[in-house]
């Protein structure tokens, strides 16, 4: 992260976060990259982006920490990076106290935030050297390490190109390269892969598994359930700051419970509102939950490959035209349906494995 100065000075925390701050209340035990007790993060206008989550990433994770836009995920973020302090609750970070400890915090952190910290005048190899200096990383290791993370990063071939001349998805990747320079153990990435094409975010996604195999812990903020599943060991899903749900994506598709029919139709919402009622009202799916979608409606039930025929012999009985239809597993994209009742919004550049 950049050594900056904390962006904003917030109130102090009250009684209760007092009485546990300090490191004379334990929060986690030694293997907990970061370990949350109760977080709370009211901002200077009375804004509660922040409203008393718990949680623990063990050490060697990749976590995902999946919401819509200001669900509270970059203000977290930012309290674990120590650039906002809480105003409840505890938070340590590589086992130091978040209040009292945000020096040796941020010397043993990797921060890359939504907007690029790089230098556009420099060549990419400067912009490395000048992230190693900022660091403090020792002068005689400064060549190797520079070259170490160029490779890494496959910007080895540009070395000596400024920033500016680079791609979107190039300049994330160099950016990620100057978070990387002291060899943090715990990388924070705030949507990291935000606006990039499939491609550019394909090759960061590469990038992130291979530091994670080389042990860095990564605690990851995205708007992108696809890049959710394709990376994440476990995921907490945060919604108006608090957390609605959390495990590993497959523990969390298991909970939406079933399979999900996805029904196209023709003439346009009407018809879509009558094709739900009609599988709301079936009895075969007394549990379903039934969506509309963009061209039609989604049935998700334990019974849907059993009875779906069934179903769409009713729709065409009550002359609805199918125009298609499939059966599929449960994505994250339903998992977060059914936690929210509303799909997350994301921009058009949707991601592909
Ligand atoms: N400096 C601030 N002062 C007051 N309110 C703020 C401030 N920064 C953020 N907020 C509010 O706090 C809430 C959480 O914002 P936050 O940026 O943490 O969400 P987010 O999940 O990271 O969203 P995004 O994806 O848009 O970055 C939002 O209601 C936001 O408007």
């Amino acid at each position: 992260m950049s050594p900056s100065e904390p962006e904003q000075s917030v109130e102090r925390p009250h009684d209760d976060a007092r009485s546990r701050e300090g490191g004379t209340t334990a929060v986690t035990g030694d293997a907990a990259a970061i370990a949350v007790d109760g977080l709370e993060l009211v901002y200077a206008d009375g804004t509660a982006a922040v409203r008393g989550i718990d949680m623990a990433v063990p050490e060697g994770e990749f976590f995902g920490f999946l919401g819509p836009n200001g669900a509270g995920k970059t203000t977290t973020i930012k309290v674990f990076a120590t650039l906002l302090s809480p105003t409840g609750g505890a938070v340590r970070v590589n086992g130091f106290d978040v209040r009292s400890e945000s020096r040796e915090i941020r010397e043993s952190i990797g921060y890359m935030a939504q907007e690029t910290s790089i230098d556009p005048e420099l060549t990419a190899e400067e912009n490395i050297r000048f992230a190693c200096e900022a660091y403090g990383v020792p002068r005689g290791e400064r060549s190797e390490r520079v070259s170490e993370l160029l490779d890494l990063v496959d910007l080895a071939g540009v070395a000596d190109k400024r920033a500016e001349e680079f791609s979107g998805g190039m300049k994330k990747r160099l950016d990620a390269a100057t978070a990387l320079v002291h060899r943090p153990p715990l990388v924070f990435l705030d949507e990291p892969t935000t606006g990039l094409d499939p491609k550019a975010r394909n090759r960061l996604w590469d990038y992130f598994r291979r530091i994670n195999d080389l042990g860095t812990t990564i605690f990851l903020t995205t708007q992108y359930l696809e890049e959710a599943d394709q990376l994440c060991d476990r995921l907490a899903v945060i919604l108006d700051g608090e957390i609605v749900a959390d495990g590993s994506p497959a523990a969390l598709k298991r909970e939406v419970g079933g399979e999900v029919l996805d029904v196209e139709l023709e003439g346009g919402s009407t018809a879509r509102q009558q094709a739900a009622t009609i599988a709301r009202e079936f009895d075969a799916f007394a549990d379903a939950s039934v969506t509309e979608t963009d061209d039609g409606i989604s049935v998700t039930a334990e019974t849907v490959r059993q009875y779906g025929t069934d179903l769409l012999v009713a729709l065409r009985d009550a002359e609805l035209t199918v125009t298609g239809f499939n059966i599929r597993a449960p994505t994250l994209d339903d998992v977060f349906l059914a936690i929210t009742g509303e799909e997350l919004e994301t921009d058009d550049t949707e991601a592909v494995p």
